[in-house]
């Protein structure tokens, strides 16, 4: 029988489980580009509950225990003496979250010898390395596409928190204030705005799709051009490169993985390219922007706005430069584990689980790698040396 070592972000603060705000989820029927929803044989969980901390152990103990396997839950991942590192010695599968990653480093890799799955509930396996699990024939698998709307609605209301600074403005109201001028001297309309996206994957792509009714000119560069028809119904312009794009826009929004090909693609030389008072939203990864080129770029005017999710390390120290700088939008890790996202993710780690232990195929697009090698979505949207 397996350990099954779970690391998922703390408890809230006022106790478990909180409050229901609403009763129940919008059933979905598909996925926009038809790809079937999650499809284990049961779930254990009310759609719509908190199952990504600790106590909502993402639903999965009675599947778990009653098939005889053992299930350790921590949020307890970092230092040499975690709790997360003490049960990865004898662990089979790693589960995690990207937004309270457990950093499977090539170290770990090695201290896990009986590590057979590294498992990321949600989208974005760059907390594994990559390499080092293709090295030890760990199979690395994701729930593609369970948050990726998610995050493609909040990667519009960045934008438009920031282009019609609505941080500031809030604030004022909420402090008392009626400073009209203050409020507007930062504020434009989307409208006629030029605006980019790093990746048209199933994020990018959504992200285009929710910006094409706002009247804006609409550009992208992904490694795999989109379709003819969809560049043509949405108006697009392609981009051979980030770096060829990013002068031509005014909004450019990140969604990409972390790999090789794009870690610290946001340093001062290409941020010295893009159009003075330009935004950039990365809700990717954080080591995809240079911390200190975007902090630098705040201050000087160059970008007028930075708004994200995402950050290295996570959770980030409390003096990151980002929590303080100007005109950011930033938050904590959360835009791809709203409660709507957590039923799809719980429910699709569920399933992956099922086909592991029933020795059946996990399905293609779930994977990362396997066999010792990239594989299904991994193959796609990443590459070697991340
Ligand atoms: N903030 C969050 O909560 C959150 C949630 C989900 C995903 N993400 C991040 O977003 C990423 C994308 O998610 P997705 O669902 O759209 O994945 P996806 O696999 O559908 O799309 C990724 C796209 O990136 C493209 N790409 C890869 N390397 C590139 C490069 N060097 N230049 C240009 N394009 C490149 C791929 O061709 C692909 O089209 C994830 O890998 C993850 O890092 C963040």
């Amino acid at each position: 029988m397996a350990k099954v070592l779970c690391v998922l972000y703390p408890d809230p603060s006022g106790g478990y489980p909180p409050p229901l705000v609403r009763d129940g989820l919008p059933q979905l029927e598909h996925y926009p580009d038809g790809q079937t929803l999650p499809s284990p044989s049961a779930i254990d969980f009310t759609p719509g509950a908190l199952l990504g901390s600790v106590s909502g152990e993402l639903g999965l103990r009675r599947f778990l225990e009653d098939a005889g396997h053992e299930l350790v839950v921590t949020a307890d991942k970092d230092g040499d003496n975690s709790e997360f590192d003490r049960h990865l010695a004898d662990a089979d599968v790693v589960i995690s979250q990207p937004f309270w990653p457990a950093y499977l480093t090539a170290e770990r890799i090695e201290k896990a010898p009986n590590l057979k799955l590294a498992l990321t509930a949600g989208i974005g396996s760059d907390h594994v390395d990559l390499d080092a699990a293709i090295a030890h024939g760990v199979t690395v698998a994701e729930v593609t596409y369970c948050n990726s709307i998610s995050v493609a609605e909040h990667v519009v209301m960045m934008i438009l928190s920031l282009v019609r600074n609505y941080l500031p403005s809030n604030r004022i109201a909420s402090e008392g204030g009626w400073d009209i001028s203050d409020c507007v001297s930062r504020a434009f309309d989307l409208e006629g705005m030029d605006v980019g996206t790093v990746a048209a994957g199933r994020i990018g792509l959504a992200v285009l799709r929710r910006l094409a009714p706002f009247d804006v000119r609409l550009h992208y560069t992904d490694r795999h051009r989109l379709p003819t028809e969809i560049e043509q119904e949405l108006n697009l312009t392609f981009h051979e490169s980030a770096a060829a794009m990013v002068p031509h826009c005014d909004v450019v929004t990140v969604n990409a993985p972390l790999h090789s090909e794009t870690r610290g693609m946001f340093d001062d030389d290409l941020i010295a390219t893009m159009r003075r008072g330009a935004y950039l939203i990365n809700t990717a990864r954080g080591l995809i922007a240079d911390r200190e080129a975007v902090v630098r770029a705040l201050e000087s005017g160059q970008l007028a706005g930075y708004a994200g999710d995402v950050w290295y390390p996570q959770p980030a120290p409390p003096d990151h430069p980002w929590r303080s700088m100007p005109n950011h939008g930033m938050t904590p890790h959360i835009s791809g584990s709203t409660l709507s996202a957590q039923a799809r993710y719980a429910a699709g780690t569920r399933e992956i689980l099922e086909s592991f232990f029933g020795g059946t195929p996990v399905r293609d697009e779930y994977l990362i790698v396997d066999g010792g090698k990239l594989a299904g979505a991994g193959a796609h949207s990443y590459s070697k040396g991340g």
